[in-house]
């Protein structure tokens, strides 16, 4: 069993499915473009790094491209306005997501917070039209701070913000940025099946344990 006293919780591919609107506008923002569309698909592979990230892999059809920088000052705003408009019309929290905050949140004491590398700007509203954002007691965006995730201080500046040492905190994630976050901040980790980690088995990057949904939490998380 782990007994943490502060847990934080990874949004895209860990409490919400977003894939089906980060494609559509990736889709939708080629299209504007004169290029051709990637699919949800290509997409599903290429979420976990941010959105420029993510307009960059689009662009160049590829996890590891780069495009032009004229190319990319021209698709970016693009994106973000597709994205403005489509940031919860078609994502979904997984199954189990409601049953394992629940179970989280009864547990005295247990702090829970959410760290992400999606924008603040589309965080905020995903978590409340998805009904969770008053769940947290800090939401940490990829630009709230100067580094995200693999980097450990999103992670280590929320224990900071919390009171809690980082050797009592666990963080649940689904991608190698979540286990190399973790390890370099010296948390826990435990990780999704589901999730969006660029077509590979999170089991090939050793978090703690590997779940296929949060509903198993209470297996897995002590209370006392
Ligand atoms: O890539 C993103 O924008 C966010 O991904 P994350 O919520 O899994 O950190
Ligand atoms: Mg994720």
């Amino acid at each position: 069993m782990f007994k943490p006293k502060m847990v934080l919780i990874d949004v895209d591919g860990t409490l919400v499915d977003s894939v089906p609107d980060l494609a559509f506008c990736v889709d939708e923002m080629m299209k504007q473009l004169d290029m051709p569309v990637r699919g949800e698909t290509a997409v599903r592979q290429w979420v976990g790094n941010g959105v420029q990230r993510l307009v960059e892999r689009g662009l160049t059809n590829d996890l590891d491209g780069m495009p032009e920088t004229a190319l990319f000052e021209r698709a970016m705003p693009i994106f973000m306005d597709l994205y403005a408009e489509n940031t919860s019309k078609r994502s979904r929290l997984y199954d189990g997501v409601l049953e394992g905050l629940d179970y989280l949140q009864n547990c005295k004491g247990l702090k829970v917070g959410c760290v992400t590398n999606k924008a603040a700007q589309f965080t905020h509203p995903l978590l409340q039209d998805l009904g969770i954002f008053d769940r947290f007691e800090i939401v940490i965006s990829g630009d709230t701070l100067p580094e995200k995730k693999p980097h450990p201080l999103p992670l280590l500046h929320a224990a900071d913000a919390l009171g809690v040492k980082p050797e009592e905190s666990l963080m649940l994630g689904d991608s190698k940025s979540d286990v190399k976050a973790a390890r370099a901040a010296g948390f826990q980790i435990i990780c999704m099946t589901y999730g969006y980690n660029h077509g590979e088995d999170i089991r090939n990057y050793a978090p703690d344990a590997v779940i296929d949904s949060m509903a198993e939490l209470s297996n897995l998380i002590s209370c006392t």
